[in-house]
């Protein structure tokens, strides 16, 4: 069987979209039982309900999760509400223990699917299971790697499938925790469209404010559903409080989706997904642009310390032809190229010249 051609059932189950919610951490039986009783409140139809039961922490001596003792907390909160639930494992043990709990669904994480041994010994503790699987995009943006995830799953014949587009990580600060880099995740959509996709906006962007523009963004290029990390006290969660919300403000924001059928049209898809590639590209330019200024304004201080002029005819004629020979390599045209890069020298040299005139 290849990937692209498995039959995922499993999404019939659920209403589109399929909104997974829950906190990050398990944290106790009573904030357990307290959220998925406030979910259950808001009178939408939310059916799965996540927790994390080991966390995977990026320092040591952090809260790595509450251990085997949640996945009874989670089985309460399935017989007492109705929730199908979830929770993430990274290794063979954690797998034994959740099968062993009956959890629904089980996902790997991005810090998992980025090794390949962990995501091999995690296949095969999973073997034949007709659990569904949800697996998170690696942290670097690697379609290869992701899509080797899945291949390793379905050589142990495990079939239901599920893929979470949670972000990536970079080295530069920017607008989000992780970036979302959406081409990654549309070019595994259009490999796999019977994989269902689900967007992890709380992972990527990393606070309350903006979770509802990126899960409808996602919604309109054509997602399965939303995991939104929900708690019934984010001030006071363990793990990621700024990034989780109420159940209430959840219902909020998933009434006030605008649900995009699936059979849409599809020029109108089109022009959406490619509208959220120029945003992002958008975003990554004014990142990068911003970085450049903050070397500018260093060489700025260092030549105001060292009496030297800021104008500096020689190097920019190098930036211009080096600038317009790249450009000369695709089909952009050399004004084009001339114009942005001299409006980026201008403002270069304005920022440095505040620098020399600046004090003594
Ligand atoms: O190379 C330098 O000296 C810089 O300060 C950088 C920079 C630029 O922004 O590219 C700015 C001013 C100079 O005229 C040349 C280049």
């Amino acid at each position: 069987m290849e990937l692209n051609t498995i039959q995922n059932s499993w999404k019939n189950n659920f209403k589109n979209p399929i909104i997974i919610a829950g906190p990050c951490s398990a944290e106790s039986e009573t904030q357990m039982l307290e959220t998925a009783e406030r979910i259950k409140n808001s009178g939408l139809e939310i059916p799965i309900f996540r927790a994390g039961i080991w966390k995977p922490r990026t320092k040591p001596n952090g809260f790595e999760g509450v251990g085997v003792i949640g996945l009874g907390w989670l089985k309460k909160v399935k017989e007492e509400f109705g929730f199908q639930t979830a929770t993430e494992v990274a290794n063979s043990h954690h797998v034994e223990a959740a099968l062993k709990a009956d959890v629904d669904i089980l996902w790997i994480g991005a810090r998992s699917t980025v090794n390949p041994f962990t995501m091999q010994e995690i296949a095969e503790a999973l073997e034949g299971t007709e659990k569904t699987i949800l697996v998170k995009n690696p942290v670097n943006p690697d379609l290869a790697l992701w899509i080797g995830g899945f291949e390793r799953l379905l050589a142990k014949n495990i079939t239901n499938l599920g893929a979470i587009h949670r972000g990536f990580s970079t080295y530069q600060k920017t607008n989000y925790r992780n970036t979302p880099n959406w081409q990654i995740a549309l070019d595994f959509k259009n490999q796999f469209p019977n994989i269902p996709l689900f967007i992890d906006p709380s992972h990527i962007v990393g606070k309350r404010d903006g979770l509802a523009e990126l899960t409808q963004n996602a919604i309109n290029l054509g997602y399965d559903g939303a995991m939104i990390e929900t708690h019934c006290n984010p001030d006071a969660a363990w793990s990621d409080a700024s990034q989780q919300i109420t159940p209430e403000v959840l219902a909020t924001l998933i009434s006030n989706l605008k649900i995009r059928n699936a059979n849409s049209d599809l020029s109108q898809e089109n022009l959406e997904q490619n509208r959220s590639i120029i945003s992002d590209i958008d975003s990554q330019l004014i990142d990068l642009l911003f970085e450049r200024m903050k070397i500018s304004e260093k060489i700025g201080i260092y030549k105001k310390d060292n009496n030297i002029a800021v104008f500096q005819p020689e190097r920019w004629k190098i930036i211009n032809q080096y600038a317009l020979q790249k450009a000369s390599l695709t089909n952009m045209s050399a004004s084009f190229i001339e114009k942005v890069f001299k409006a980026i020298h201008e403002e270069s040299v304005e920022v440095q010249n505040g620098i020399m005139n600046n004090g003594s």
